[in-house]
């Protein structure tokens, strides 16, 4: 379980996010949309711990996200939006170099390498790979570890449509083994065909949290259900 308490984040004394009160239940599926700069980023960045909240306390599985506290990084996967890769180290390399730094089994990265679709271009560097296969490899890295809780920051970011659809499928079988799952994204079909629950944030405020089947109820498609809230 995800828990938000009451969180508020600002950079050099503007607020960015407003006290947040959110939580994501086990098994759950959470998308995070929102505007250009509305605070996705940010609060994923305080769920991992990258960021520290101005105020309110967030915990995952019950610890506490705190620079203070290690148990909370081992309730976690995270896949960032932008990943730095050592650009002289190819693809298996890269996917070894975090095996190693996460205390994973090399043995998995071969796997993980055919399940994004590079494993017949492992030996290349990463520097020369596409945008959407640099992402790929991203995704994988987040695979290495099989914690409870897998974040995703727009998963979908430069993917072809075969490898968005891919990526649900990916995310739909980890979800039925259980995982609680918070990624972030701007395509609202992503969020109808895997989250259970979408949270709307507009400039730092929760602007719906709601379940995704009812939000449908409101229009043919997400996209209509949530343009008629803007309108
Ligand atoms: N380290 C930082 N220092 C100062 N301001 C920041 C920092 N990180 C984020 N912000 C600001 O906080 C706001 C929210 O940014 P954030 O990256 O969370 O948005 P986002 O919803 O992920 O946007 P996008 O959809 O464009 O990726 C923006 O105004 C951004 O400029």
């Amino acid at each position: 379980m995800i828990d938000f308490q009451n969180v508020a984040k600002s950079f050099q004394k503007t607020n960015r996010i407003e006290a947040l009160t959110f939580s994501v239940q086990p098994g759950e599926c959470l998308a995070l949309c929102g505007g250009n700069g509305a605070g996705k980023s940010t609060i994923i960045k305080m769920m991992t711990g990258i960021y520290t909240p101005s105020s309110g306390s967030i915990s995952l599985n019950g610890f506490n996200v705190s620079k203070k506290e290690n148990q909370y990084k081992k309730q976690f996967a995270y896949m960032p939006d932008n990943i730095y890769f050592p650009p002289s180290l190819s693809g298996e390399e890269v996917l070894q170099y975090f095996a190693d730094l996460q205390g994973a089994n090399r043995s998995e990265v071969d796997d993980l390498l055919r399940l994004v679709g590079l494993y017949e271009e492992r030996k290349k560097k990463v520097k020369v790979y596409s945008k959407g296969m640099q992402q790929r490899i991203a995704f994988a890295q987040s695979l290495l570890s099989d914690s409870p809780i897998w974040i995703l920051d727009e998963p979908t970011n430069g993917l072809d449509p075969y490898w968005v659809h891919r990526l649900k499928e990916i995310v739909l079988a980890k979800k039925a083994e259980g995982k609680t799952i918070v990624f972030s994204t701007h395509i609202l079909s992503v969020v109808e065909d895997i989250a259970d629950t979408l949270l709307f944030i507009q400039d730092g405020k929760m602007f719906i949290h709601e379940s995704v089947p009812c939000l449908l109820e409101k229009g043919n498609n997400l996209e209509e259900a949530l343009f008629q809230q803007y309108q």
